[in-house]
């Protein structure tokens, strides 16, 4: 159970409602409890229409309509940038280096320091060759790269990236994981909403939502690939299988996640299951080792 210290940002029997197609009043999250705390990275997941985006426009402080329930903003403040999943949506500039200067300008930081981070973030996304170039003339991708470049070019308590990478190529998308890493490392919260489940860290938050719910908070791991306990619990209800939080929110599963899986339900791997290629390197080495 995590213990709300004052300056987390505390999410509290939270609802959220907003008008369906045909004008009526639904809800797109309810009774929500979340607390994120300084410095965390969390990762949020779900099908489509889950209401992830919702939870991410909340996180970041963007004004819902109808709202109930407790929100303690703690050390987020009022606002924060977020990276929605249409950057069109957002873009404020002609350009993106005028995007990334309003965006600093907003944020009110100092004039002699803006060049230097403008630059920082061109560069860093890989937009300096078209810095100067009006939206017409560049790609989605291109233009989702401007947001995030505006987004991360000043250091900021919270960052909130709504599947920010969805028109990226694995370079690219590659490149704004590690800008996003590295501003966590030096003490930004990050929430990374994603539906690609390859992108969770071992052992890292990971909050799903299912039908406007939270279904799940807790490590990727486990998410994956289930508890012990409920491991136990799983097996002797139904032979050998064993049950995924993953699949359970209606996610597909990793393809080599769910080989590990199987490979556990018949005895060939034991927790816990490998996440990464560094660990799969190990298993590896462990099944050569059994062959000598
Ligand atoms: N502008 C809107 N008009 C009508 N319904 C909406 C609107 N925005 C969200 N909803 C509804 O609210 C619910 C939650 O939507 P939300 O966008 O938060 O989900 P999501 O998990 O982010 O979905 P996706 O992965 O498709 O972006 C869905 O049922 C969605 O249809």
């Amino acid at each position: 159970m995590r213990v709300a210290e004052p300056e987390n940002i505390v999410l509290k029997d939270v609802s959220v409602f907003g008008d369906n197609t045909d004008g009526e009043l639904s809800v797109r999250l309810e009774d929500i409890n979340l607390v994120m705390a300084p410095g965390e990275w969390l990762s949020v997941v779900g099908v489509n229409g889950s209401g992830k985006s919702t939870l991410a426009r909340l996180l970041a402080g963007l004004q819902a309509d109808h709202v109930t329930g407790e929100i303690i903003r703690g050390f987020a403040g009022q606002s924060c940038p977020i990276v929605l999943q249409q950057p069109k949506s957002q873009l404020f500039g002609e350009t993106p280096r005028e995007e990334v200067v309003f965006a600093l300008q907003w944020r009110g930081i100092a004039l002699e320091n803006i060049n230097a981070l403008v630059e920082r973030a061109l560069n860093r996304t890989g937009l300096t060759a078209v810095a100067d170039s009006t939206w017409d003339r560049l790609s989605g991708g291109q233009q989702q790269l401007a947001a995030i470049a505006a987004a991360t070019a000043g250091e900021t308590k919270l960052l909130v990236l709504d599947e920010a990478t969805s028109m990226l190529d694995d370079s690219n998308r590659d490149a704004v994981m590690r800008i996003a890493r590295d501003l966590n490392r030096n003490g930004t919260a990050v929430v990374w909403v994603t539906q690609r489940l390859d992108e969770l860290e071992p052992d890292s938050r990971v909050v799903a939502i299912g039908g406007g719910s939270v279904i799940f908070d807790g490590e990727s791991r486990e998410f994956l690939y289930g508890i012990s306990e409920e491991l136990v619990e799983a097996k002797e209800a139904r032979g050998r299988r064993s049950v995924s939080p993953c699949l359970r929110a209606g996610l597909r599963l990793p393809y080599l996640a769910a080989m590990a899986m199987e490979l556990r339900d018949i005895g060939k791997l034991n927790d816990p299951l490998p996440m990464t290629a560094l660990e799969w390197g190990k298993v590896l080495e462990n099944v050569g080792d059994e062959g000598k």
